[in-house]
């Protein structure tokens, strides 16, 4: 292969994300041409419904596979916590990058953390998990949708459309923001989604020369963690439908698993904790699941699932 074409969306954040990929490609295999195929997704540009509404999270990579299936790309680069538990037919993840922060983080012009906050004010995010975890903490706030990528957000909040917003530190940290943190929300007494932090490369399944080329990227550890904590959302049936959080750290030859089940309605939390052997993770996700659904997250989830 002389050139590897990467379809990635337009947003900066996606954008950045690609080229880490791009650069990260061309340092592991030094001769290899690298190129992006920038595209934008249904899940871009329909901004004034909820994700859920339209489709969920697998609308942000259609467009993407469409373009490895018509030979224009050979991969697509994704944030991990927005790839589906199951990946559409024909397709595989051949790389889990190195993890960056996996944390959300609290952003304000005017307040310090979410206890600052005054009664009554309004929070930006249109994610269940985020709202079902500030509902647990401050039931008093007003909590307003907030769709669209980084930028658009952080415009928003400069525009005073609301007191405070909530996003994750990686993306963040990617985009130069770094500094719009006022607190880290950190786990286990905050919990993110699940694989939050972590980039994917995905490609056609038996695509062996792109599979192999990827592989140089894949970090153990973080897909350690993700797997753990995508099999605790797979057995929750979780989408983005379900408020469900959950974080995976190592520590030394144990990995520890923090996931939680939530209502966006009455902030009710269901919360478990277990560790295992790194060399189980899916395993330890679905015991996770099982104390969860035991402790009564199934009254929280949608009937059909779990
Ligand atoms: N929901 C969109 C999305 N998908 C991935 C990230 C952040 C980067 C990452 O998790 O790797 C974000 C922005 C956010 O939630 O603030």
């Amino acid at each position: 292969m002389t050139t590897l074409r990467i379809a990635t969306r337009k947003s900066p954040l996606a954008l950045w994300q690609s080229e880490h990929v791009a650069a990260a490609l061309r340092t592991a295999h030094p001769g290899l041409q690298v190129e992006l195929v920038p595209m934008s997704t249904r899940g871009d540009e329909v901004l004034d419904r909820s994700l859920a509404a339209i489709g969920g999270k697998g609308l942000f990579l259609k467009e993407l596979e469409l373009a490895m299936q018509r030979g224009d790309a050979d991969c697509a680069v994704h944030s991990l916590k927005d790839v589906p538990m199951d990946l559409e037919p024909g397709f595989a993840l051949a790389a889990i990058l190195e993890r960056g922060d996996a944390a959300d983080a609290f952003v304000s012009n005017r307040f310090a953390d979410i206890d600052a906050l005054p009664q009554g004010a309004r929070v930006g995010t249109s994610s269940l998990r985020r709202q079902a975890q500030l509902r647990a903490r401050r039931p008093d706030l007003r909590l307003l949708d907030l769709r669209g990528n980084v930028n658009t957000r952080l415009a928003k909040l400069d525009a005073d459309d609301y007191d405070a917003i909530v996003l994750a530190c990686a993306g963040l940290q990617r985009l130069g923001f770094e500094a719009r943190i006022r607190a880290r929300l950190d786990p286990p007494r905050w919990l993110p989604a699940p694989a939050q932090g972590a980039i994917a490369i995905e490609c056609r399944d038996g695509d062996a020369a792109t599979l192999a080329l990827c592989a140089a990227l894949d970090h153990a550890a973080t897909g350690t963690c993700a797997r753990a904590e995508r099999a605790m959302n797979r057995a929750l049936h979780g989408s983005c439908h379900v408020p469900v959080a959950a974080h995976a750290r190592l520590d030394g030859g144990q990995l520890l698993l923090d996931g939680l089940v939530g209502s966006a309605d009455d902030g009710t939390l269901v919360r478990a904790h277990a560790d295992g052997r790194s060399g189980a993770p899916e395993a330890l996700g679905e015991q996770v699941a099982q104390s969860l659904l035991r402790a009564g997250a199934g009254a929280l989830l949608p009937h059909d699932a779990a």
